[in-house]
């Protein structure tokens, strides 16, 4: 495998990225950061997809920080084809995660494979190595130095057998492993089936089937013969039972006749008997009609007599005409009935009339008398109120006697108002004038008092003054005669007052004679208005008196009259009554005739009636004679053939009969019991035998079943022993080629190792059958790969790795890697090394170079790396943008 060409679109630093890979040796160099490394890891990650991500680090690391979309389009040769493996990636700005949008691998210019696992797959068949076996030897990552060295013998052993493809021999043989437990188990299952089996059939033979069946069989035949005989008996019985049964029918059918025929002749007596009986009491009853007939026959002879008819004459006629007499002589009396109801109605509206007027006349007297009575009354009354009023009269000339006397005559009394008015406003003068001089009094009184004091003292007391002769004293003496003069006014002012005073008392009790006055005056008012009210209404009565006094004499007149219309009346009313009589005595002699015409008529409709009864009475008992012979005749018939019947029973014994057919009977029940029984056992010996078919038939199926389980088992024993040998055969197949590519290995080790080591402290390496790695010192003592020095670790690493390039690339692992090998990749190899070490490294790529290596990527700042190149690629990190780019030289 060669790498042809490397695009890259936003991966770590680079943005833009397009660069052709040729064959021999390539150095990537650059300053720290430039994106030598990162170069590596597109080309890896561009043929296993995310796969191929270094722990510790996530798919977004990888994409170019910033940006949404970067893919890898890696170029290669294979085994003479054209392939690009492409990687297309997408980054979510927001979530911060990144995932494979594409990964598809084509040939040729043509897409084979559009899906990233498939993509995957792919490239690893190619190879015949996944991510793992590809970093343990063809690229050697910067820090994974010393992985195989370091690595526990068990994980060695893995990745070395892995990339050997010993790996595979292990899962055959694991696989045939489950196949032997799997047969294993069928084996066991098989067994246990064939085992089943034979105890079945064994269990079938114990009841020894065929014997039995035999016995069974005789038994059956035996069995078979006696119910036959059983049958025969059983019809032979029935046809005898039914004989005998017809027999004892016959029998009883004829006895049933006989008794059928003793009903029928005690029913004929018996008819005739009640016909004789019937017949005796017709003959009585003829007789008694006979006798009515010539009673009958006498009434209607009295009766023409009474009549004076005879039997030519037509009564139906006679009757008619005396219906006619009968019911003129009833008009006529209704007739006079009418006239004399008229009277009789004429007579009580007269004594209704009475009655009505006297009643009038009555209410009349009533009314005159209660009016009498009233103005009696009222005159009374009118007395009583003159008395009253004369009575005021004398205490009012009293009560202005009084007045007088107070000198108040008429006129003054009637001015009384004016005259208190006047004396009022007199009386408030008096008052004013007797106030103000009272106080000019008691003013004069007050200075007269100081100043008499001061002259007693004699001097002023706020000036010392001597008072005597002063105005003082003169003024005193003024002074005293004004209140002299003031006390006398006051004295007359007092006597007016009182003088007022007594006049209006005066005057306030002629104010209330007057008021009496007044009073009852009024009162003689009201008086003399009752009596000409009460005057006047009793005059009223007096006009309705005279009134009704005169119609009171009309009343007692209409009175008279009519009481004479009603004896009229009466006498009348006696008369018709004569007349009414008279027709009627009349009336009921006709009534009486027309009854007993009626009467004659009916008795000669009953004669003829009974002389016609009397006729079928006597055609009734002829035929009751006629039919008592015809029963006679039928008793005698009836008799003749019970006679006949009973000669022909006489000789039978029903009794004998019946007991021999029930005996018969019995004897059938047990036959049929018998066959029953038989027929069940029957039924067992059939049951029995089937069972026993069943058996022999399943034995038959048992034993086909048990060979084909038997060669099963032959054939599973020999597959088993077929697996076994197949998983020993992949076990021993995997010890050998163990061995042969480790004595290979071991071989190229040691060779390599002593191209590269140029220190003498270590003779060999080995690498034994569990690829336990030892390291010999000169003196033969071994080391165990973890106590050496990192250098030395670094390069035993890469001898261990080389060596297992060159056993892969040689094809002496089978030949499957044979010149197709991928690039060998180092990181930074001479990061331990000293000058000595890098010389030999530089030979030793020289020798995988010769050996036919096709290309060798080294990313490396060693000069004499750089220098034996037969490529270089200068990476350079714009610092502006921090976009890598690369120069081939
Ligand atoms: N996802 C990314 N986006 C942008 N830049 C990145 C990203 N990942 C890594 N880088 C940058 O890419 C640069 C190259 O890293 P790389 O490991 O390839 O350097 P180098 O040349 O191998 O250096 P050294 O000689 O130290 O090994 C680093 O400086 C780093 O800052
Ligand atoms: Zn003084």
């Amino acid at each position: 495998m060669r790498f042809k060409r490397l695009k890259v679109k936003n991966i770590r630093s680079y943005s833009d990225l397009e660069i052709d890979f040729n064959d021999g040796v390539t150095v990537v160099s650059g300053v720290n950061g430039s994106g030598k490394s990162s170069l590596l890891e597109a080309c890896f990650v561009g043929l296993f997809g995310h796969r191929g991500i270094p722990k510790d680090f996530v798919l977004a690391d990888l994409v170019r920080k910033g940006c949404e979309e970067a893919a890898i389009n890696l170029e290669f040769e294979h085994k003479g084809q054209e392939y690009a493996a492409i990687q297309e990636f997408r980054n979510n700005p927001e979530t911060g995660k990144a995932s494979t949008t594409r990964s598809y691998l084509e040939i040729d210019g043509e897409v084979v494979v559009n899906q990233a696992t498939q993509t995957y797959e792919s490239i690893r068949n190619l190879l015949r190595m996944d991510e793992e076996a590809y970093k343990n030897c063809v690229y050697i990552r910067q820090g994974d130095i010393d992985v195989l060295i370091n690595a526990r013998k068990k994980d060695r052993q893995r990745m070395i057998d892995d990339l050997l493809q010993i790996g595979r021999l292990e899962e055959y043989r694991e696989r045939a492993k489950s196949a032997r437990t799997g047969v294993g188990r069928h084996i066991t299952e098989t067994h246990a089936r064939i085992k089943d089996q034979q105890e079945e059939i064994e269990a079938i033979d114990a009841t020894k089937p065929v014997a039995r069946k035999n016995q069974l069989n005789t038994d059956l035949k035996q069995l078979q013969q006696e119910v036959a005989n059983l049958e025969t008996m059983r019809d032979r019985t029935s046809t005898r039972i039914e004989k005998d049964r017809q027999h004892i029918e016959q029998y009883t059918r004829t006895q049933k006749q006989i008794d059928e025929l003793d009903r029928g002749i005690s029913g004929l007596e018996k008819r005739k008997k009640e016909a004789l009986t019937s017949l005796e009491s017709k003959r009585k009853e003829g007789d008694r009609l006979h006798k009515s007939i010539l009673e009958i026959e006498n009434k209607i002879q009295e009766l023409y007599d009474y009549f004076g008819l005879d039997e030519t004459t037509d009564v139906d006629n006679f009757t008619a005409r005396t219906e006619k007499e009968e019911r003129d002589a009833y008009e006529k009396i209704s007739q006079i009935k009418n006239k004399q109801g008229l009277k009789l109605q004429e007579r009580e509206n007269s004594q209704k009339g009475l009655t009505e007027t006297k009643q009038n006349l009555s209410a009349l007297e009533e009314a005159i008398k209660k009016r009498s009575t009233q103005e009696k009354g009222r005159l009374k009354e009118i007395e009583e109120i003159n008395q009253e009023y004369s009575v005021l009269e004398d205490e009012i000339g009293k009560l202005l006697e009084n007045a007088q006397s107070m000198g108040f005559d008429q006129g003054k009394l009637d001015n009384l108002e004016e005259l208190e008015d006047l004396l009022l406003n007199k009386q408030r003068h008096l008052h004013g004038k007797e106030k103000e001089v009272r106080t000019r009094l008691d003013q004069i009184s007050k200075t007269l008092t100081e100043h008499r004091n001061l002259l007693e003292k004699g001097a002023c007391p706020t000036c010392g003054q001597d008072l005597q002769g002063s105005t003082i004293a003169n003024d005193t003496k003024e002074e005293e005669l004004q209140r002299k003069e003031l006390e006398e006014q006051l004295g007359k002012l007092t006597q007016d007052t009182q003088r007022a005073e007594e006049k209006i008392a005066t005057l306030k009790e002629a104010g209330k004679i007057k008021k009496q006055v007044d009073e009852k005056r009024q009162k003689q008012l009201l008086i003399n208005q009752k009596q000409e009210n009460l005057t006047s209404y009793n005059e009223e009565l007096k006009k309705q008196n005279q009134e009704d006094e005169k119609k009171k004499q009309e009343f007692s007149e209409r009175i008279g009259k009519i009481e004479k219309d009603i004896k009229r009346a009466e006498d009348e009313i006696k008369e018709i009554q004569q007349t009414v009589n008279t027709a009627t005595e009349h009336h009921n002699k006709i009534k009486e005739n027309l009854e007993s015409a009626k009467y004659l008529i009916k008795i000669r409709h009953d004669h003829t009636q009974m002389q016609s009864d009397h006729q079928h009475l006597k055609t009734g008992i002829a035929d009751i004679q006629e039919n008592v012979r015809f029963i006679d005749e039928q008793i005698a018939e009836k008799k003749r053939n019970k006679k006949q019947l009973e000669n022909e029973l006489g000789k039978e014994n029903i009794e004998k009969l019946e007991k021999k057919l029930h005996e018969f009977q019995q004897a059938y029940q047990k036959i049929i019991g018998d066959i029953e029984e038989k027929n069940k056992q029957k039924t067992g010996l059939l049951k029995e035998i089937g069972q026993i078919e069943t058996n022999l038939k399943r034995k038959k199926a048992l034993q086909e079943k048990l060979k084909v389980f038997n060669n099963r088992e032959k054939y599973l024993k020999a597959v088993k022993s077929d697996v076994e040998s197949l998983e020993d055969m992949y076990m021993r197949l995997r010890a050998d080629l163990r061995t042969r590519n480790i004595d290979a290995l071991d071989r190229l080790l040691n060779e390599i190792f002593s191209f590269m080591y140029t220190n003498n402290a270590y003779s060999h390496i080995q690498l034994d059958t569990d690829y336990e790695l030892t390291i010999y010192e000169k003196d033969g003592t071994p080391l165990e790969p973890k106590l050496l020095s990192g250098g030395e670790r670094a390069i035993f690493n890469l001898v261990l790795r080389c060596a297992i390039y060159r056993l892969l690339s040689e094809g002496l692992a089978g030949g499957e890697y044979r010149n197709e090998m991928p690039p060998l990749i180092m990181d930074e190899p001479t990061v331990f090394l000293d000058r000595g070490h890098v010389h030999q490294l530089l030979k030793l790529i020289d020798l995988m170079r010769d050996m036919g290596v096709g290309q060798i990527l080294i990313v490396s700042h060693d000069e004499t790396l750089i220098d034996s190149a037969d490529n270089v690629f200068e990476v350079q990190k714009d610092p502006t943008t921090n976009i890598s780019s690369i120069i081939a030289q």
